[in-house]
């Protein structure tokens, strides 16, 4: 189901000879469901906030905000979350997204309480088509998006981590797959996409064993991209921040033009998500988006030399 919608984004996008946007466009979505009905359904769940701010640099950061609950997700919350999603697909001048915790941990998963009000099947399965697509829309960002996990990512938290192309993490900091703990598995696409990321050898020791995963272990099977010095608050500035050194980490891979860093992410993800054929043609059709476009030209007057 998810390689239809992806075909079908595609055709649009060779039919214009250019890239169409996002490869799930709410209209493609993966899951057929009346997102209006499901939307209402969790504004019933209050608390907390999703914060986007974006900043000059390209980079935008993307807080989980529910400290009173280790930012656990309300309904509310799920519906901001998508939202914000919608904003970033429209970003033209964004080329990162860092996505954190407030407070100093990333996120504790579903609010425990909006969980045990819409225990029912029928609800469960629509909040979780909900996230899913919401999830699937987030690792499609045009952006190079890294994950900053502090204190702890559980549940649907260490689900949100691999909806980002990278995981940071501080020392000290868990992410854990509570799901059997909780009688459940991932339902947010969480488990399909720590497959990718681990392999399924691993990803199935993680979920079935619910294992804590420290900076160490989560470097040695590359669920984890870097980790970071435990943050030091320095005199008079933010230098030694985890968010700091983030954006520190981040920008080596954000540095240029928008268009050009947004054309890499969309040449790996369809190389990640589409038969060969398919992405074969879909990096022509981006390449055609930047080849003697701006950055390019400018490139071939300054007669570089790649030393
Ligand atoms: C599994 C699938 C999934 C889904 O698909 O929906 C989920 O995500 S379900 C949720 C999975 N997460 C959990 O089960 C987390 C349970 N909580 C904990 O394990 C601990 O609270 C903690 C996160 C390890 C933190 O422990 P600690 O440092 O000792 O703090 P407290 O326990 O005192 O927590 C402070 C405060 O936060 C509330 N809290 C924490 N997590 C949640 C949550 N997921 N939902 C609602 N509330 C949460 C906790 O109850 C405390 O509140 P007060 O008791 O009112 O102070």
């Amino acid at each position: 189901m998810v390689l239809c919608a992806v075909r079908k984004q595609l055709l649009v996008s060779s039919r214009c000879g250019a890239w169409a946007g996002p490869l799930l466009r709410k209209s493609s979505r993966i899951h057929d469901f009346n997102q209006e009905e499901i939307r209402e359904k969790l504004q019933a769940f209050p608390g907390g906030s999703i914060d986007l701010l974006k900043q000059e640099s390209g980079v935008a950061v993307l807080t989980v905000n529910n400290p009173s609950r280790m930012n656990a997700f309300s309904g509310t919350m799920m519906v901001e979350l998508e939202e914000k999603v919608s904003q970033l697909e429209s970003w033209t001048g964004g080329k990162g997204l860092i996505v954190r915790g407030a407070g100093g941990t990333f996120c504790s998963g579903s609010d425990l309480n909006a969980v045990r009000a819409i225990s029912n099947p029928q609800d469960g399965m629509k909040m979780c088509m909900f996230m899913q697509n919401t999830l699937t829309r987030l690792l499609r960002l045009p952006l190079i998006s890294v994950a900053l996990v502090e204190g702890r990512a559980l549940g649907g938290g260490a689900e949100l981590t691999t909806a980002c192309d990278f995981r940071l993490m501080v020392p000290g900091s868990i992410i854990q797959f509570v799901h059997k703990h909780m009688g459940l598995v991932p339902g947010w696409g969480g488990a399909a996409r720590l497959v990718h990321i681990v392999g399924s050898p691993s990803a199935l020791k993680l979920l079935a064993g619910a294992v804590k995963v420290g900076p160490e272990l989560s470097l040695q099977i590359g669920l984890t991209d870097g980790v970071l010095e435990a943050p030091q608050q320095h005199k008079g500035d933010d230098t030694g921040t985890a968010l700091r050194q983030a954006e520190d980490w981040i920008s080596r891979y954000t540095t240029g033009a928008a268009p050009v860093i947004q054309a890499v992410k969309k040449v790996v993800l369809s190389g990640r998500e589409l038969p060969l054929y398919e992405a074969l043609r879909t990096e022509k059709d981006v390449f055609g988006t930047v080849w003697g476009g701006p950055a390019n030209l400018q490139a071939l007057a300054s007669k570089p030399k790649h030393k």
